[in-house]
């Protein structure tokens, strides 16, 4: 806990790092996974339950929270924190990707990105300065540039153009963000899956001397090792000093292959999205239980676990509940699959700092493999 925010490297493994980050609402363990709290809420998650998980930082999103409940409107009820109960860092995103992926969209142009709500068809503008002031009305500490995602595959001039605009946004978000020592404002590193444009993109970002650095633009479909590549590229020509988050990331194997190239933040649906769908995380892999064959399967998930939802409940009740549509379904799986990832999370770090992170991959990976069992 700090009156400002920092970064501490406190072990190395390769290109696998162990720090943590110091805000005056708390530290982070990195590596770090975020639970996604898009709407102010982990769904089907209390909070206090994601506290004893081990989240040390959620995240809530900027396009959701503007159209509902309205920016003005939770600055009006005490920030996003006193909203939703949660003390302890909240980082936000810009907004950009969900506006591509969830809204019909107008335009996007050097001013910023005109769309329709998917919520009641409104028009909104959002300039990189207005996704900066929404950002500060919710009390966000840690907040994302607004910058422009391209899906790919893409032509190479639609990615640079991308790439070089969001480069100009991240000064007019810096400029926006002004001095908040307590909270941080964070570049976008984009580029796609050109090599050239990500490293032009991070030195470029570097220079800003922003107090992080996400890796966008990954995560949409490419294949794993093209990210991979990526990080490749991109680390190196961050700060080492500097925290580095992949956004979007990922499946326990995407995590566990980024942390091996340098990333020390994640965020991902999958463990609450999947787990509402009836798919558990588990040591020894995924399990989809709207499978029939799970119907009369006594054994909970996994019995050595300490998450009540992984050791008291039958996978034959789990799976009824998912067939049934039930919510308590998707209650227990998505606890289930959050204790699994920051059980992983924990894993992970405590291997770093022990110097066997290449071991514990190499277990982790080999475990998954034994199936369900
Ligand atoms: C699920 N994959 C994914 N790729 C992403 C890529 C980006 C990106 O390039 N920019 C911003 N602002 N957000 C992103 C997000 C939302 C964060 O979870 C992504 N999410």
């Amino acid at each position: 806990m700090t009156e400002t925010f920092q970064f501490k490297l406190l072990a190395t493994d390769g290109k696998a790092r162990r720090g943590e980050v110091s805000m005056p609402r708390g530290t982070i363990r990195t590596p770090a996974f975020m639970p996604v709290g898009t709407v102010g809420t982990v769904k089907a998650m209390y909070l206090d339950q994601v506290r004893e998980l081990g989240a040390d930082i959620i995240l809530g999103n900027t396009y959701h929270l503007m159209l509902r409940p309205g920016a003005e409107r939770v600055a009006r009820l005490g920030g996003l924190h006193n909203f939703i109960r949660w003390d302890r860092p909240i980082l936000t995103d810009s907004g950009g990707f969900q506006v591509m992926s969830l809204s019909s969209l107008r335009k996007l142009n050097e001013q910023g990105v005109t769309f329709k709500s998917h919520v009641d068809g409104a028009l909104y503008h959002m300039s990189p300065e207005r996704s900066i002031e929404i950002q500060g009305l919710l009390d966000s500490d840690i907040q994302m540039q607004l910058d422009e995602c391209v899906a790919l595959p893409a032509e190479p001039n639609e990615i640079e153009r991308a790439m070089e605009m969001s480069l100009r946004w991240a000064e007019r978000c810096k400029a926006a963000f002004g001095d908040q020592p307590g909270k941080a404002m964070f570049g976008i590193v984009q580029g796609g899956d050109i090599p050239k444009l990500r490293e032009r993109s991070a030195l470029a970002l570097r220079d800003l001397d922003l107090k992080g650095y996400a890796v966008g633009g990954l995560a949409v479909g490419e294949p794993q090792e093209v990210m991979l590549d990526m990080l490749d590229v991109t680390c190196p020509a961050l700060p080492a000093e500097k925290p580095r988050y992949l956004m979007g990331v990922g499946t326990p194997d995407d995590i566990l292959k980024s942390v091996a190239h340098g990333i020390d933040m994640f965020d991902c649906v999958m463990p609450t999205r999947s787990g509402r769908h009836g798919l558990a995380f588990t040591r020894y892999g995924r399990i989809n239980l709207r499978n029939a064959r799970h119907a009369e399967d006594t054994r909970p998930l996994d019995e050595q676990s300490t998450c009540p939802a992984t050791r008291d409940y039958s996978r034959a009740y789990l799976h009824h509940l998912i067939r049934s549509n039930e919510s308590l379904g998707g209650m227990l799986l998505s606890w289930n699959n959050l204790a699994y990832y920051q059980e992983l999370m924990a894993g992970i770090r405590k291997a770093i700092e022990e110097g066997r992170y290449a071991d514990f991959m190499a277990e982790t990976q080999e475990n998954w493999k034994r199936g369900d069992l």
